[in-house]
């Protein structure tokens, strides 16, 4: 039978077979301080340690020194990171404080040489996504959940998800097995938030197993990859991008993919693209002959359709 560490071993060289430092996200609480500990014994003398201290909850100052303690004990170079907020967020904070973490960590790891940073997002996290992201109706890039391998935003390091095939309670036991206690997260327990809700869901439904869950989301995350490999083929050969608009051959193309062919018109003419059924509505226009004006692009339909930058409204 693999030791834990054996087992981590194995997960982290499946998504990262770099021969430098790899830098641990560790908040304090269960499942970050177990990857903390396990990579401590996976690939000692070869990593750091990151905690965010985003100002938003009165324990977090202490729960970053918390972390700094455990680290300095093992010989683990750990830093406290404050994000600068352009303004403190007023809606949605768990997304803002979620930008500002992952630019906070690229930016640590970009000063420290760090080639790849790890998170402790795992199988239960996993689950809870998709069923999250069920109840909102998500597309495919949705419900694929979180990536195991991706890169920090606008950076070439390495973001990777060692733990997807972990349970929480396999996570706990290594945390109880080194005698820590971990932070306590209150948000955890509060019913205002989605995953709470589906965290009790999955808590009291005997017949849904998370790591299937996880699993399905790992094979939406293949055919997500499939699909952008087929979109950016389908752009090569169907688009012609010129500075002011974009002409395309979408005839036969199946409607996922003339989807996503609109959808890159937004990047490539500097445009806001549009979150929700918005380009649903022009994509069905342009099938049916008729123009459609959305986020500052005009659709203009025909033998090929032409995408261009709306006229400026008198
Ligand atoms: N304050 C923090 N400092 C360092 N790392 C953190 C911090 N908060 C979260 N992380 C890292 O991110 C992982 C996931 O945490 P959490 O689920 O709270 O984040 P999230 O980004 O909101 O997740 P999701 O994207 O799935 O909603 C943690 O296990 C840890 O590795």
């Amino acid at each position: 039978m693999l030791t834990p560490t054996d087992r981590f071993a194995a997960d982290l060289v499946a998504l990262w077979a770099g021969q430098g430092t790899l830098g641990i996200a560790v908040s304090g609480g269960p499942d970050s301080l177990a990857l903390l500990l396990l990579a401590a014994s996976a690939v000692p003398g070869r990593m750091a340690a990151a905690t965010i201290d985003h100002g938003l909850r009165t324990d977090a100052a202490a729960e970053a020194a918390m972390v700094g303690a455990v680290c300095c004990e093992r010989g683990i170079p750990h830093e406290i990171l404050v994000p600068g907020w352009d303004q403190p967020p007023a809606a949605n904070i768990q997304a803002a404080a979620r930008v500002a973490r992952y630019a906070a960590l690229a930016e640590w790891a970009a000063r420290n040489g760090i080639e790849a940073v790890a998170t402790a997002h795992h199988a239960d996290d996993q689950a809870e996504t998709l069923l999250m992201r069920l109840a909102r109706g998500s597309g495919l890039a949705g419900l694929a959940g979180v990536r195991a391998a991706t890169c920090l935003p606008g950076s070439y390091i390495a973001l990777i998800r060692p733990l997807l095939g972990w349970r929480k309670m396999e996570l706990e036991a290594v945390v109880a097995a080194a005698g820590l206690t971990p932070a306590h997260d209150p948000t955890n327990n509060d019913f205002r938030f989605d995953r709470t809700r589906a965290r009790s869901l999955l808590a009291d439904t005997d017949w849904i197993e998370p790591p299937r869950l996880a699993a399905s989301a790992a094979h939406l995350a293949e055919a997500e990859e499939a699909l952008c490999w087929a979109s950016q083929n389908a752009w090569d050969e169907r688009a012609e991008a010129h500075s002011d608009r974009v002409t395309i051959d979408a005839k036969g193309l199946p409607r996922d993919l003339q989807r996503r062919l609109l959808l890159r018109c937004f990047a490539h003419l500097g445009a806001t693209p549009p979150r929700g059924p918005e380009l649903g509505r022009v994509l069905n226009g342009l099938v049916s002959g008729s123009l459609a004006t959305l986020g500052g692009l005009q659709f203009l339909p025909g033998d090929r359709w032409t995408v261009r930058r709306a006229p400026p409204r008198n």
